[in-house]
């Protein structure tokens, strides 16, 4: 406010000097009087466009980065619909409850129905989380504000948390409307974590607004984190961000669908196999195809082709690799086969033991992990016995024992099976006295001489516990076959699935 008043102040004296040295005119008539009020004019015009500007800033002006500004124009523009977003079946039926209820909500107050006020989606980059939360405001016709975490975190204590209020303030004058805010972790970081008074109080005007609004707001927030673990609890909690999906990288047939959305009014060469590059670009995100796709079409056109052909995907899939490769997000062949039989050797042993019931098996890469095992949450359980502790094991190292049994050799990919196999051993025989040293427990300070021997039975345990899963795996190798070579292929297994393998094999 200050800064305009001294702006207009300016503006005002360079309007009367301005003035001044025209009615000057006729008396020297020299260069530099010339130039002297050329100089004047100019900044005057400047002072004037200058404050025109600062009328017209928006209400939220962050320092946004260029995609950032990009996602905001382009939501503005165009609408996508769900028919855009490819894949994500499972993600969309989720959300089309949610668009119905901002559709009909009173269908669902008749039933005194609760919506969730905040849906917080988590997963890696360009997965497409901020493409299906604008399809949702497609859907339903209902407005949709793009906004950053980033554009909150500010220098000055208060100004992100009156940039939250007026977001909201904007969400529900436009109601219906979903608001959507990328990059959550910015402002939503656990506040015991450092000392951030600014981000804090940001933190807390959010929350605040979040309790604030109701059903009858009709205002939809969704939020969206790679890191859903950073963020405080106190954002995640019912009533708040209280819905968590997941969004991860997509399987071979998603990355199929995804070219496909892509590829849309876009002259293709007939020799050009969609499943086939696909099947090339395992491991990558929606924004990695679309990114192929184009460069591809870029390629053609420098060219001078009619239409992109197979020789411009595989160029544009180099170039996309090549970027990654610094990444290490893009596995060869060799590995890909590795991650699917320690998958399947963690699957299979699971599963005879029918220690936890199995969700999905996949080797589509997520975070760290080059595979993943989803056991489906099973009931709470008070009291775990022994035999089960030893089977948890089993499970675990069943990764690295399928692949001592087909490739007779072992790989790094077994380390975090390891750590957990290793602290289940030691508990069961420092704290829950399940080994040949007795009904006692060992506290880290007091091992009274006893380290070796806790070593040396944390080794038994976890040793016959790997004899044991090697024999489970070789009594069934067929299936261990079937199993991993439906990974290969499809990438993800569901639970189901995985029943039905273990049945015609
Ligand atoms: N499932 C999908 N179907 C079609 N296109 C997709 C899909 N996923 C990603 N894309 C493409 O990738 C682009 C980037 O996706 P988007 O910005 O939605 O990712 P994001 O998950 O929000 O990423 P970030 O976490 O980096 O913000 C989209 O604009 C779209 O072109
Ligand atoms: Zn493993």
């Amino acid at each position: 406010m200050i800064k305009k008043r001294i702006l207009f102040t300016l503006f005002v004296l360079s309007l009367i000097l301005s003035i001044a040295s025209i009615l000057n005119l006729g008396k020297v008539y020299s260069r530099s009087s010339i130039f002297s009020k050329f100089l004047f004019a100019s900044t005057t015009i400047g002072f004037y466009t200058f404050i025109r500007k600062m009328d017209k800033q928006p209400e939220l002006m962050p320092a946004t980065s260029l995609r950032q500004e990009e996602k905001k124009e382009g939501n503005n523009q165009q609408k996508v619909y769900f028919d855009d977003v490819a894949g994500l079946d499972e993600v969309k039926d989720d959300l089309k409850e949610i668009a119905d209820f901002i559709k009909n909500p009173e269908k669902y107050d008749k039933m005194g129905a609760k919506i969730p006020k905040g849906i917080m989606f988590h997963g890696p980059p360009g997965t497409g989380k901020t493409l299906i939360a604008s399809a949702i405001s497609g859907e339903t016709e209902a407005g949709f504000i793009y906004a950053s975490g980033s554009e909150f975190v500010e220098k000055y204590v208060g100004v992100g948390a009156s940039r939250i209020r007026s977001l909201f303030e904007k969400a529900k004058k436009q109601a219906p409307c979903v608001i959507f805010i990328d990059e959550m972790d910015a402002i939503g970081v656990s506040r015991s974590s450092d000392n951030n008074s600014e981000r804090d109080q940001t933190l807390n005007q959010l929350l605040v607004e979040l309790d604030g609004f109701n059903r009858y707001d009709n205002v939809i927030v969704i939020g969206a984190t790679n890191r859903l673990e950073l963020l405080d609890e106190a954002l995640l909690r019912p009533g708040r961000f209280d819905r968590h999906i997941y969004i991860g990288n997509p399987n071979v047939k998603s990355r199929e669908e995804i070219l496909k959305v892509h590829l849309r009014n876009k002259p293709l060469d007939k020799k050009v196999n969609i499943k086939d590059i696909a099947r090339k670009t395992h491991g990558m995100s929606g924004a990695h195809l679309a990114n192929i796709v184009n460069e591809a079409a870029i390629f053609a056109v420098r060219e001078n082709l009619a239409t992109i052909g197979p020789e411009q995907f595989n160029l544009a899939i180099e170039r996309v690799v090549a970027g990654l490769k610094n990444k290490n997000a893009v596995i060869s062949e060799k590995e890909r086969k590795i991650v699917a039989y320690h998958e399947s050797g963690h699957a299979l042993v699971g599963r005879v033991l029918n220690n936890d019931l199995i969700e999905k098996i996949s080797i589509v890469p997520h975070g760290q992990a080059l595979g993943f095992v989803l056991n489906a949450s099973s009931e709470d359980k008070f009291l775990i016995t022994k035999k089960e502790l030893c089977e948890k094991i089993q499970t675990l190292l069943a990764g690295r024992a399928a692949e001592e049994i087909i490739f007779n050799e072992i790989s790094t990919g077994a380390q975090n099976d390891l750590t957990k196999a290793t602290e289940i051993a030691h508990q069961m025989v420092c704290e829950y006295g399940m080994s040949s040293l007795g009904n006692r427990t060992f506290s880290n300070n007091n091992l009274s001489g006893y380290g070796n021997f806790i070593n040396k039975e944390v080794n038994s345990i976890i040793e016959s516990c790997y004899q044991e899963s090697k024999k489970i795996i070789l009594k069934n190798i067929d299936f261990l076959h079937s199993i991993s070579s439906r990974l290969l292929l499809e990438e993800t297994i569901t639970g189901k699935e995985l029943e039905k393998i273990l049945k015609v094999s």
